[in-house]
């Protein structure tokens, strides 16, 4: 019987897939990347023995690129122990990994409006691969699990306390499992305790958050009720004033709804540049001179450096402060721009070190100065992990 595990993770831009042989095994043998999922050109990278790269026609959805992974390699997911997914949000049903049975999907329905752009595709993940493969397990890990450890102070908002005891209106935060990996991670490569270690992470990619994590365990988080709160995102924005969408309602002749769209799909850094979410896309116009994708820039960089010397408010220490994400791990001058913006903080980064490629990197800083790091997150692991261990394969 194969012991293979499919991991299926919907980001709100991308998918990534991952095939793992065993419970031990850290690598995957199939690994894909369907990313600019609904743009104009959107392409699902496989690496299996040798690297190649399909084109999915413009515009193509997230069950497109899923179907054409699925059928591309059938021959492989022929005999699978289990197919873990990624699910953004869990509400307040779901505090840990789960088994996916009809009653937990439709825990899981009621709650989808909770993360617009993120649980209509994770659910549609689900709803697929148990289509199309019957036999097989599938297994929820939520984005929200890790943050069950924030206190009554960081989760509550200031609003009606019957919200809270009625409606469940909360702050719950999310790439949970990013951050689990990442502080576990990053311990190992401080050669340090995790339960000893208090850290700032910056989780940097389309969807962007940050967390803050005293003694190994999340104590807050930018992300709230919703993915869009905190952080400027690839086509989110992040904080905004509440009375914003009244304004734009009474005023400009838009509906409530026709507001969240825009704040959740055209704001952030395509909202601002006019140009894209993708940070590649903008950092190459900057370079070219376009004043919109630097106005972008600008923005993302103070707001990121505002919010994680906010989140610095639950620490008595900082151990380090670590980027990880598309934008986090890849974008070396993002870095060094929200370091220095950040402008208390008795910190430089080291150029060569942060300018260096390579998932084995760390401490991008000199000796004596505030410890950064780059961490790359590996959710898919930790997914196929907690799908190991539900499905009795571990
Ligand atoms: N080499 C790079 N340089 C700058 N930004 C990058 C690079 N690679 C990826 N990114 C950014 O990372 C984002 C994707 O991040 P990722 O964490 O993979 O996405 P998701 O939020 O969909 O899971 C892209 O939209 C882009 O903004
Ligand atoms: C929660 C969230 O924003 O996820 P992603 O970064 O994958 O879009
Ligand atoms: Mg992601």
């Amino acid at each position: 019987m194969s012991q293979s595990v499919l991991v299926i993770n919907c980001g709100s831009s991308s998918i990534k897939f991952a095939l793992y042989p065993t419970p031990q095994a850290t690598e995957p043998t199939i690994k894909a990347l369907a990313e600019r999922l609904g743009e104009d050109e959107p392409q699902l990278t496989l690496e299996t023995s040798h690297r190649q790269t399909l084109s999915l026609a413009a515009q193509a959805t997230h069950k497109d690129a899923l179907e054409c992974f699925i059928d591309h390699c059938r021959d492989d997911l022929q005999q699978l122990a289990g197919i873990g997914h990624r699910v953004v949000h869990g509400g307040e049903s779901f505090s840990q990994s789960t088994l996916l049975g009809d009653d937990e999907i439709n825990r899981l329905r009621q709650i989808s409006d909770l993360a617009p752009l993120h649980n209509p595709v994770n659910l549609l993940g689900i709803e697929l691969c148990r289509q199309l493969k019957p036999e097989v397990a599938n297994v929820a890990v939520f984005d929200t699990a890790f943050h069950q450890t924030i206190p009554e102070h960081t989760y509550l908002y200031a609003v009606p306390y019957d919200w809270y005891q009625q409606a469940g209106v909360r702050r719950y935060g999310f790439h949970g499992t990013s951050y689990r990996y990442v502080a576990a991670e990053t311990a190992r490569r401080l050669d340090r305790n995790s339960d000893d270690l208090n850290l700032i992470i910056a989780h940097l990619g389309n969807g962007c958050s940050a967390c803050a994590i005293s003694q190994g365990q999340s104590v807050d988080t930018t992300m709230g009720l919703t993915p869009l709160e905190g952080l400027v995102m690839g086509s989110r924005s992040g904080d905004i004033d509440p009375g914003l969408a009244d304004y734009m309602v009474s005023h400009q002749d838009m509906t409530l709804e026709q507001v969240m769209t825009e704040l959740n799909r055209n704001s952030g850094l395509k909202g601002l540049s006019g140009l894209s979410n993708d940070m590649r896309t903008l950092l190459q116009a900057e370079a070219d001179g376009d004043a919109s994708a630097k106005r972008a820039i600008d923005v993302f960089c103070f707001r990121t450096a505002r919010q994680l010397a906010a989140l610095s408010t639950s620490l008595s220490t900082i151990d380090a402060i670590v980027f990880t994400g598309g934008i986090g791990e890849h974008a070396s001058e993002i870095r060094r721009r929200i370091i220095a913006a950040w402008r208390s903080l008795p910190c430089r980064l080291d150029s060569a070190l942060n300018a260096a490629n390579g998932d084995e990197r760390g401490l991008i800083t000199p000796p004596g100065v505030q410890p950064v790091m780059v961490v790359p997150t590996n959710e898919e692991l930790m997914i196929a992990r907690d799908t190991y261990q539900l499905v009795n394969h571990d």
